[in-house]
C-alpha cells in the first residue's frame, strides 16, 4: 500500500485502534487495491483481445463479401451464357426439377409450343396434359415417354411428336444427375417437319409412279403379299388382272412423249374411276397397268371388272384438240386357282394378257396352263437364235412383187426362214420378236443385207438385171446399228448397184426418232437406195410424218386389201391410199393379193404393184431365176 495513504489511514483511525487490527484494515485495503488492479489489467487484456478479434472478424467478413460478389458475379456469367446458349439453338429445351417444375426454357420452346414464359415457368404436371392435349396429336406416345422416364430415370428417352397443325416435333429427354442423384430431366425439342416431309415424300416417289401417281409395281406386290397373308385366315379368292393399252406405242412415237404421257394419266384416272376405291391399281411399266381385286367370289366378278375397264378405256380420249381411239388387253390370274404366290400371279396374269393380244386385241384373257408352254417354247426360241445364225440355220425366201400395168416381176421381197436341225420352221413373226428383246436382230438384219447382196450378184450373173430386192429392217436395228455402212460394205463386196436394194420399214420404225430418220433416208437416198413403207395402215398411221419423210412407196396393209371386194369401206379406203400415195409422188404396193378379184379392182383403182399367193408364195432364189427365165421366154 502506499506509504501516504497509510499516514493518512492511521492519522482517521483512533490512535487506541489495537495494532493487530489496524493491521488486518490495511491489509484488506490493500488486498482491495490489488484485486482491482488485477481486475483492470484482466479488463484492458481482455479489451485488447477483443479489438484484435473484430479485427480478425472484420477482415473475414470483408473477404467472403469479396468471395459472394465474385460469386454472384460469376453466377450472373453462367447464367448468362446458359441463356445466350439456350436461346442461341435452333432446338426447343426445357428443363425441369425433380418435382416437375420447370427450371429453365428458352425461346424457341415457347414459339414452338406457342407459349409464353410465366406460362412456361408454372407448367406443372397437372395443367401440361389438357394443353398438350390441344396441340399434340399423339399424345399416347408422350405419356409413354412419361412412364418410362419415371419407370427408367437415370436413362435418356426419346419419342416424335405429331401435332395437330402437321408438324412433327423430335423429343429427347436426358437426366440431370449430380453425384448419383437425378436433379431432374432437359428436354430438347427439334422441328423436323421438313425433314419428315421430303422423307414422306422420298418413301412416296419409292411407292409411287411419278407420271400417274398410282402405285408402283414394289408397292403392288407388297399389298399382293399381304393380301395373300390375310387370305390364309379369311379364305377369300383374289384376281390379279394384268391390263395393257394396244398400239400404245406407236400413238407415242406419232405424237410425241407430252401427248403420250397425257394419255397415260387419264388411262391411269380411267382405270382408278372404275374400280372400287379401296382396290390397287398400279402403273406397272411404260402403258402397263396391274390391277388387285379382292374378296371376289367367283371368277365372273372378275370378267365383269375387265369389261367395265375395257369399256372405260374404250371412251374416246381428247388431248389437245386431238381425238384418240384407245382399247387394251387384259389377263386374269386367280389365287388360289392359278397360285398362291405373288410373283407367280403377276407373271401368269401378265401371260394371259400377253395371249389376249395375240388373239387380235382389246381382249380378256384367263391364264391357263399351256400359256406356260407357249412361253417357255418364246424363251426357248430366244435362246436358240445365237447358236441358229453360228450353225447358218436361215435361209431367205423371195416373194415376187407384180407390176400391175404389165403383170411383169418388178422385184422381190426377201423373207426370212429359220429351219432347226430336226426340220422344224420357225416363222419370222415368232422369232424377229424374239431377236429384238435380245438385239440379234442386228445380227440378223446384217446377216439377211449381206445374203440378199449377194443373191442380187448371183441373179446379175445370170442375166437378170434391172430387178431389186427389198429387205425388211426392224425399228431397233434401224434405230441403233449403222444401217448405212452395213448396206453400202454389202453393196461394195457383192458389186451390187445400189438402185437394186430397197429397205421396208413400218410405221412405228419410221417414227421412232424422226429426225435421225430422216437423216438416215436421205442418206440412203442420196446413194440411189430406195425405201418403202410396209404395212400402211396398220400402225397409228399419221400423214404429217409421210409429208416428211423421203420414201418411194407405200406398201398398204394386207388387212385392208383381205376384203375390198367384200367390203365397200375398205375398198373407199384403199382408194384414198392410192390417191394419197400417188398425189405424194409415191408408188403404191398391195400386200397379200390373194384373189382374181382383188387383182381386178386393185388395177382399176390404178395401184401400181402387188404382191401375195395369188401370184406367188414367198420361194427360193433358184425359183425365182426360174420364173424370170420363164416369163422372158414367155416374152420372147
Ligand atoms: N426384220 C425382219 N422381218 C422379217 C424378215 N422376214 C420376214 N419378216 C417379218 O416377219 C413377219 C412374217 O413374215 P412371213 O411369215 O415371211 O410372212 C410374210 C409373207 O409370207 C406373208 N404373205 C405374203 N403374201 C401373203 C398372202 O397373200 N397371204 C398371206 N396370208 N400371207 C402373205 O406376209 C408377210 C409379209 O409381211 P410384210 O413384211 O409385213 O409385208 C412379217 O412381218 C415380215 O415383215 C426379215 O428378214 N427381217
Amino acid at each position: 500500500m502506499h506509504r501516504l495513504l497509510e499516514r493518512q489511514l492511521k492519522k482517521l483511525l483512533p490512535a487506541d485502534l489495537p495494532a493487530e487490527r489496524l493491521r488486518a484494515l490495511l491489509d484488506a485495503i490493500d488486498a482491495a487495491y490489488i484485486q482491482a488492479d488485477e481486475e483492470r489489467s484482466m479488463l484492458e487484456r481482455a479489451l485488447e483481445l477483443s479489438s484484435q478479434e473484430l479485427t480478425k472478424r472484420n477482415q473475414e467478413l470483408k473477404q467472403q463479401l469479396q468471395e459472394i460478389s465474385t460469386t454472384k458475379q460469376e453466377l450472373e456469367n453462367s447464367v448468362s451464357l446458359l441463356n445466350a446458349t439456350l436461346n442461341s439453338t435452333c432446338d426447343g429445351i426445357i428443363v425441369f426439377d425433380q418435382d416437375n417444375r420447370v427450371i429453365a426454357c428458352n425461346n424457341v420452346f415457347l414459339k414452338m409450343f406457342d407459349m409464353r414464359q410465366e406460362v412456361a415457368e408454372n407448367i406443372n404436371k397437372h395443367h401440361i396434359r389438357p394443353y398438350l392435349r390441344e396441340k399434340v396429336k399423339n399424345l399416347d406416345e408422350l405419356t409413354r415417354l412419361w412412364e418410362f422416364n419415371k419407370r427408367f430415370n437415370q436413362r435418356s428417352s426419346y419419342c416424335l411428336l405429331e401435332m395437330k397443325d402437321g408438324r412433327f416435333i423430335d423429343c429427347y429427354t436426358n437426366p440431370r444427375i449430380h453425384e448419383g442423384k437425378v436433379l431432374g430431366r432437359v428436354w430438347s425439342l427439334s422441328d423436323i417437319t421438313e425433314l419428315k416431309l421430303s422423307e414422306q415424300q422420298a418413301l412416296f416417289h419409292s411407292y409411287h409412279d411419278n407420271l400417274t401417281g398410282l402405285p408402283n409395281r414394289t408397292l403392288f406386290h407388297e399389298r399382293l403379299t399381304h393380301a395373300i397373308e390375310r387370305r390364309g385366315v379369311q379364305q377369300r379368292d383374289l384376281a390379279v388382272m394384268f391390263l395393257d393399252l394396244d398400239g400404245f406405242k406407236d400413238i407415242n412415237d406419232s405424237t410425241g412423249l407430252e401427248t403420250g404421257d397425257q394419255l397415260l394419266q387419264m388411262a391411269a384416272q380411267r382405270i382408278k374411276e372404275t374400280l372400287p376405291p379401296e382396290t390397287t391399281v398400279a402403273r406397272y411399266g411404260g402403258d402397263e397397268f396391274i390391277v388387285l381385286l379382292e374378296n371376289i367370289k367367283t371368277s365372273f366378278e372378275a370378267t365383269l371388272v375387265s369389261e367395265r375397264l375395257r369399256s372405260a378405256i374404250d371412251r374416246p380420249f381428247t388431248v389437245d384438240d386431238q381425238t384418240f381411239h384407245l382399247t387394251c388387253s387384259i389377263g386374269i390370274a386367280l389365287y388360289p386357282t392359278d397360285s398362291r404366290d405373288a410373283d407367280a400371279l403377276i407373271r401368269k396374269a401378265d401371260m394371259a394378257m400377253n395371249h389376249a393380244k395375240s388373239r387380235g386385241r382389246n381382249n380378256c384373257q384367263f391364264f391357263a396352263d399351256e400359256f406356260e408352254i407357249l412361253t417357255s417354247h418364246r424363251l426357248r426360241i430366244r435362246n436358240n437364235l445365237k447358236s441358229a445364225l453360228e450353225k447358218n440355220e436361215f435361209n431367205l425366201l423371195y416373194q415376187p412383187k407384180i407390176a400391175l400395168h404389165s403383170n411383169m416381176i418388178i422385184g422381190v421381197e426377201a423373207l426370212i426362214r429359220w429351219r432347226r436341225p430336226s426340220g422344224e420352221v420357225v416363222s419370222p413373226a415368232e422369232f424377229i420378236p424374239a431377236a429384238e428383246e435380245n438385239g440379234l436382230i442386228i445380227d440378223i438384219g446384217n446377216w439377211v443385207t449381206e445374203e440378199a447382196c449377194k443373191q442380187l450378184q448371183r441373179w446379175g450373173r445370170e442375166n437378170h438385171h434391172n430387178f431389186s430386192v427389198a429387205i425388211n429392217i426392224s425399228p431397233f436395228h434401224f434405230q441403233h446399228a449403222d444401217i448405212l455402212s452395213t448396206i453400202t460394205q454389202a453393196l461394195r463386196r457383192y458389186s451390187v448397184r445400189p438402185e437394186l436394194l430397197e429397205i421396208e420399214l413400218t410405221e412405228s420404225a419410221l417414227m421412232e426418232d424422226i429426225e435421225h430418220t430422216i437423216e438416215i433416208l436421205a442418206e440412203l437416198r442420196k446413194l440411189g437406195i430406195s425405201c418403202s413403207v410396209d404395212d400402211f395402215g396398220a400402225g397409228y398411221s399419221s400423214l404429217n410424218y409421210l409429208k416428211r419423210l423421203p420414201v418411194d412407196t407405200l406398201k398398204i396393209d394386207k388387212m385392208f386389201i383381205d376384203d375390198i371386194t367384200k367390203s365397200q369401206r375398205d375398198l373407199a379406203l384403199v382408194d384414198t391410199m392410192i390417191n394419197l400415195a400417188h398425189h405424194l409422188d409415191m408408188l403404191v404396193v398391195a400386200e397379200g393379193v390373194e384373189t382374181e378379184e382383188t387383182v381386178h379392182l386393185l388395177k382399176e383403182k390404178r395401184c401400181d404393184l402387188a404382191q401375195g399367193y395369188y401370184f406367188s408364195r414367198p420361194v427360193s432364189g433358184k425359183v425365182i431365176s426360174e420364173m424370170l427365165t420363164t416369163r422372158l421366154q414367155d416374152r420372147a
